[in-house]
């Protein structure tokens, strides 16, 4: 049966969501870009910039930006939600008034849900009658792909369909699209990596150096894989792109929101002035709550996840949590 699906779409016109159309519109599909803001539909209509969010720019000819799910959910077989993790159900549960059951539902947020701990496929599956679920994540910083430098992510999702499909869309000469079918382990590194990228950013804003950063980022990891075991993961996703590979990214450098909370909480602002004034969202500040608190429920030690929580949500100094973390007692004691 021919099918009335002629384009890809995505809901959200923030940076990831228009840099997603982008992928989609260079591979020439048809693409359509949901998003709420009237003055970024017209610019990206007549323009081929969303320079709010994707600054100078230029996106693909191929994306018509629209203010109606219903004609996303008409046209798309594919459909990826990249909308922050605090407005995921609410903009989920409209869609899921016009999906019908055959449509390919992907999540390319990185966070879960404060209040339910739900992961955003979880979501997906929830709100809407689709079951052919996924997750996008990877070491996808936005900018660096708009540029078109060589990048890559992965499609995670248990129906092979869902994988083909979606390499098939998106995957060109400088963007390069692996997958697999550990949605919950490629979902967890996502949300947990913006963890340790606060932790990375106070690091660098105390100016450390490279052997905290490494000590970091490999007990980062470790705590990643604790956590994972105990939801039942497969630890070997961890050492891919969507855990080590992103760990990597918004570990290194300011290009990473989470990393920049980090940083300037070291360099003295408050939590509050860096949301209003310096970022626009890091998932990583209520990832941790989530994390913590499930850890602490299940007995699982994060010592740096509990560090990052106690300065973001405590207001902890700063030294005194590092110097609590080295010299806790070792196992060897
Ligand atoms: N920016 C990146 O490089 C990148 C890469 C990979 C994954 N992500 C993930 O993608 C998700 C989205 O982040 P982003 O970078 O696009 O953020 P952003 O701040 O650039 O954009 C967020 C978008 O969501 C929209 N939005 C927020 N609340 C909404 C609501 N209630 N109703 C309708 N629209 C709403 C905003 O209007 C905006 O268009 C996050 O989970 C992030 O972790 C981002
Ligand atoms: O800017 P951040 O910290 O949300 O990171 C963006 C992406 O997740 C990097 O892969």
């Amino acid at each position: 049966m021919m099918s009335n699906y002629d384009s890809v779409g995505v809901i959200g016109g923030g940076s990831w969501g228009t840099t997603l159309a982008h992928l989609s519109g260079i591979n020439n599909n048809k693409t359509l870009l949901w998003m709420r803001d009237e003055e970024g539909i017209e610019e990206i209509n007549n323009k081929n910039r969303n320079s709010k969010y994707t600054k100078e720019y230029a996106i693909s000819e191929n994306i018509k930006a629209t203010d109606s799910l219903e004609e996303v959910a008409e046209n798309c077989e594919i459909i990826i939600v990249a909308i922050p993790s605090h407005s995921f159900r609410r903009i989920t549960y409209k869609l899921g008034n016009y999906v019908k059951g055959d449509q390919i539902l992907l999540s390319a947020s990185k966070g879960l849900e404060q209040k339910t701990r739900s992961r955003m496929t979880s979501i997906l599956l929830e709100e809407t009658c689709c079951k052919k679920i996924g997750v996008i994540a990877g070491p996808n910083l936005f900018e660096e792909i708009l540029k078109g430098h060589p990048s890559a992510t992965v499609v995670a999702s248990h129906f092979n369909e869902v994988i083909v499909k979606t390499i098939k869309a998106f995957a060109s000469q400088s963007f390069r699209v692996y997958g697999n079918n550990d949605v919950l382990g490629s979902e967890l590194g996502g949300s947990i990596k913006n963890i340790v990228a606060i932790a990375a950013g106070i690091i660098d804003g105390l100016d450390f150096g490279n052997n905290s950063k490494s000590l970091l980022v490999t007990r980062g990891i470790s705590e990643m894989c604790r956590i994972g075991s105990k939801l039942g993961t497969n630890n070997s996703t961890f050492t891919g792109l969507t855990g080590v590979g992103d760990t990597m990214v918004t570990c290194a450098c300011n290009l990473s929101r989470n990393y920049r909370v980090g940083y300037h909480l070291a360099k003295g602002k408050s939590l509050n002035y860096i949301c209003e004034n310096i970022v626009s969202v890091a998932e990583g500040i209520n990832t941790c709550k989530v994390i913590h608190e499930f850890a602490l429920e299940v007995g699982v030690e994060l010592p740096i996840i509990r560090g990052v929580y106690e300065i973001v949500h405590e207001n902890k100094d700063i030294m005194e949590v590092i110097t609590s973390l080295m010299q806790r007692k070792s196992l060897w004691e």
